[in-house]
């Protein structure tokens, strides 16, 4: 079997409540490897958003181990590990700079970590390649590169900052439900993309939904967690055979 691309062994995450401390997340032991695409469900309130704040550090964890492409991540800045994660949330608005053009996103995020300089020069050399980028995503941001992104649709600010999130192939791509904000039509049409793109980059990716349809038909794996802990894990064919009243049993 390949190495781990992710491992959480034993993790922990509390907050404190008064006097306190009240348990976030117990015990989660969970091994993904490279190219796994698992789509993660659980009720309200049962941890989700809080196992991925745990991977990229903006909870810290109060015991266990977190690894991430080799590394022991466990105690590592937020700002290191967002060179190894990318993370799409569920509001349109955050990934993406409001009065900068699809193109200087574009140009932004493929410079990540880097020091940049917006130059004309740079923009209009990688224009074309841009153009193909944008293409990939049929809902006309193509012909929107030189548009500021608060002028978009949130289908395409979403299907920007999904192309944001994986231009330069993170370790890790987190999608904190990022079609919840969407009409059903082009919530498929995003999620049709993000299939497209995870399959052909062979990205490594944890998706919160809470629609189990999409949990069904996308991925290779599926988790649940119900009050903090890992309850239920499929894979491969198990998860293939699945149904709805299978999932709905995990939100009596
Ligand atoms: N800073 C905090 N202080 C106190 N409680 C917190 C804090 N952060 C999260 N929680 C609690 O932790 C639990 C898990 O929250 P989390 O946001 O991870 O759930 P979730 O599964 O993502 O839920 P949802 O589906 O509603 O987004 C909730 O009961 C929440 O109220």
């Amino acid at each position: 079997m390949a190495e781990a691309q992710l491992t959480l062994s034993n993790v922990d995450v509390n907050v404190a409540v008064g006097e306190t401390s009240r348990a976030l997340l117990q015990n989660i032991n969970l091994t993904v490897a490279p190219g796994d695409f698992v789509t993660v469900l659980g009720a309200n309130g049962a941890g989700k958003s809080t196992l991925f704040n745990a991977i990229t550090g903006d909870k810290p964890v109060a015991s266990g181990k977190i690894t991430l492409a080799g590394e022991d991540i466990t105690r590592a800045r937020p700002e290191h590990r967002a060179k190894l994660i990318a993370r799409v949330f569920q509001d349109p608005k955050m990934g993406t700079a409001p009065r900068m053009t699809v193109a200087e996103n574009l140009l932004l995020a493929s410079h990540r970590g880097q020091r940049l300089s917006l130059k004309s020069r740079g923009l209009k050399a990688r224009q074309s390649e841009f153009l193909a980028l944008t293409k990939q995503t049929t809902n006309g941001l193509d012909q929107a590169l030189d548009k500021p992104t608060e002028a978009l649709s949130g289908g395409q600010r979403q299907a920007l900052s999904l192309l944001m999130a994986t231009m330069q192939e993170p370790a890790l791509l987190l999608l904190d439900e990022h079609t919840a904000a969407l009409d059903p039509h082009t919530s498929a049409e995003i999620m049709a993309l993000t299939d497209s793109i995870v399959r052909q980059e062979q990205l490594t990716c944890l998706m919160i939904t809470h629609q189990l349809e999409e949990a069904l038909k996308y991925g290779n794996r599926l988790v649940v967690l119900q009050a903090g802990e890992l309850v239920a894990d499929y894979s491969g064919a198990e998860k293939a055979a699945l149904t709805r009243a299978d999932l709905l049993q995990y939100f009596a």
